[in-house]
């Protein structure tokens, strides 16, 4: 069991209230839901059946922090999260992606989120291991010797071996290249280094997209039918320590383990966050684009309610995957999906058009908020940047006003006036000699002042 798992959902809203303003309803929503799926798994078998998954609709405009508050919580419980678009999907049997391949996806971004960690677990050893290697080609005579067989080691003791003293000499030289290659002094010298590479077999033609859908990985296991080859390269070392890395990483990690973990995050802790809903709710007319989007939402309908999936690397239970539901629903209602799908969304929540206010707080409150992260970038070529309060509440400003008269797309306009402002300074920053940089009310207007006096703002690209 994670920390995780322990949190309350208070705490969970907490956590989530340090990257996302306001939109308190749908964070409630969300700490509940993850919360009740913990509680779930805890139930004995035949509860565990009774009690229903509660997934959630989330209903609002654009840009207000829907997609944010289900990547925050992923990340904070350490899900794997996927999210896909509704209306990317056909139904089973036309050409197109189906919606199974969610799940597959699911899976495949938790394979690599468990293989990340495990590399990063394995990464000092590792690295031991890349500095040997990268000796070895440095003075390839102060190899140790490798797997000699029973006939090698007959020749072997036949041939001159390096007496004692020899043998000495070169442990000494080994030990004091790698005194320099540990104080960086021999990053750039060029070496040769093996690296072995499996053969892909072609399979292009063979119509991998629709095996895929069934679960089989052809490559994969005609791969691993294939004999590995070994190729020889020349780069420089700290080439070779990247190109290295990831290899004996690799080598270090029990595979089989890996996936078994990852199929089951996946299936125990995997949050899908489908968007676009709205677009495939519709009142079906009886014919062709709506009869197809009900196919769609049928289609769904076993997944959201618990379903087996085959993956490439094993079937897949669906039962504990947190669905959540998105979108406008400007043209449509929640009510035009078909019944049954409603139902498996049971947890609405609106969440609010921002304010101007907001605005001024998501420019500089979140832990990772845009301001902060300007001043971060800057930094690093020793420039301090600094935001007034009539400076962010001028971009809030301007903003909130770009959002009514062009498109509204939420928080999303913070970024691009934002770096409408700050342009200029990102170009020259590296060559301006004052290097302290106030933006105020005054600096906001001043970089902004055509654009919105014009009454043609739909010609800038803001
Ligand atoms: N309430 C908020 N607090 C902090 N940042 C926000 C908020 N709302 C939106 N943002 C920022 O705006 C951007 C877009 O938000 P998000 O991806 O959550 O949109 P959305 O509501 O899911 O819209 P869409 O359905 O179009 O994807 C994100 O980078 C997010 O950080």
């Amino acid at each position: 069991m994670t920390n995780f798992d322990n949190l309350t959902p208070k705490e969970i809203v907490r956590e989530l209230d340090k990257y996302i303003i306001g939109q308190y309803q749908a964070k409630k929503a969300v700490a509940i839901a993850i919360r009740n799926r913990i509680r779930r798994q805890k139930l004995p078998d035949i509860w565990q059946k009774e009690v229903l998954p509660k997934n959630i609709l989330m209903i609002g405009p654009t840009g207000v922090g829907k997609t944010e508050i289900a990547r925050r919580l992923a990340q904070l419980s350490g899900s794997p999260f996927l999210k896909v678009e509704a209306t990317r999907f056909t139904e089973v049997g036309y050409v197109g992606k189906n919606v199974d391949s969610m799940v597959r996806d699911l899976v495949e971004i938790s394979v690599n989120m468990v293989k990340k960690e495990r590399m990063e677990q394995v990464k000092d050893k590792a690295e031991q291991m890349v500095e040997e290697r990268i000796l070895d080609a440095l003075i390839p005579e102060s190899r140790k010797p490798q797997n000699i067989s029973f006939m090698g080691l007959f020749t072997a003791s036949q041939q001159q071996q390096p007496s004692p003293e020899e043998r000495r000499s070169l442990r000494q030289k080994r030990e004091e290249i790698r005194q320099k290659l540990r104080n960086g002094e021999l990053e750039n010298e060029m070496i040769e280094i093996e690296i072995e590479k499996e053969i892909s077999p072609f399979i292009g033609a063979l119509g991998q997209g629709e095996l895929e859908d069934l679960g089989i990985d052809l490559g994969s296991m005609l791969g691993s039918l294939m004999p590995k080859t070994r190729q020889k390269k020349r780069m420089t070392v700290s080439e070779a320590r990247r190109t290295l890395l990831p290899i004996e990483s690799e080598k270090l990690i029990d595979m089989d383990k890996a996936t078994q973990e990852a199929l089951e995050r996946a299936q125990n802790r995997g949050i899908i966050f489908i968007d676009e809903l709205d677009k495939i709710a519709v009142k079906s007319s009886g014919s062709g684009p709506d009869v197809s989007r009900q196919g769609v939402q049928r289609d769904l309908l076993p997944i959201v309610e618990g379903t087996t999936i085959m993956t490439k690397y094993g079937p897949v239970r669906t039962d504990y995957i947190l669905f959540i539901g998105s979108g406008a629903f400007h043209m449509s209602r929640p009510s035009d999906l078909i019944p049954e799908l409603q139902g498996r969304f049971p947890i609405r929540v609106e969440l609010s058009s921002l304010t101007r206010k907001d605005f001024v707080r998501i420019l500089v409150e979140p832990e990772n908020a845009i301001t902060k992260q300007y001043q971060a970038l800057l930094s690093t070529e020793g420039i301090e940047l600094i935001f007034t309060e009539d400076g962010i509440e001028e971009m809030a400003k301007i903003a909130y006003e770009l959002n009514q008269r062009l498109e509204n797309i939420g928080a999303r306009r913070l970024y691009t006036v934002v770096e409408k402002v700050l342009e200029e300074i990102s170009f020259e920053a590296p060559d301006v000699q004052e290097k302290k940089i106030i933006i105020d009310a005054k600096y906001v207007m001043g970089k902004l002042e055509n654009i919105i006096s014009d009454e043609d703002v739909s010609s800038y690209i803001l």
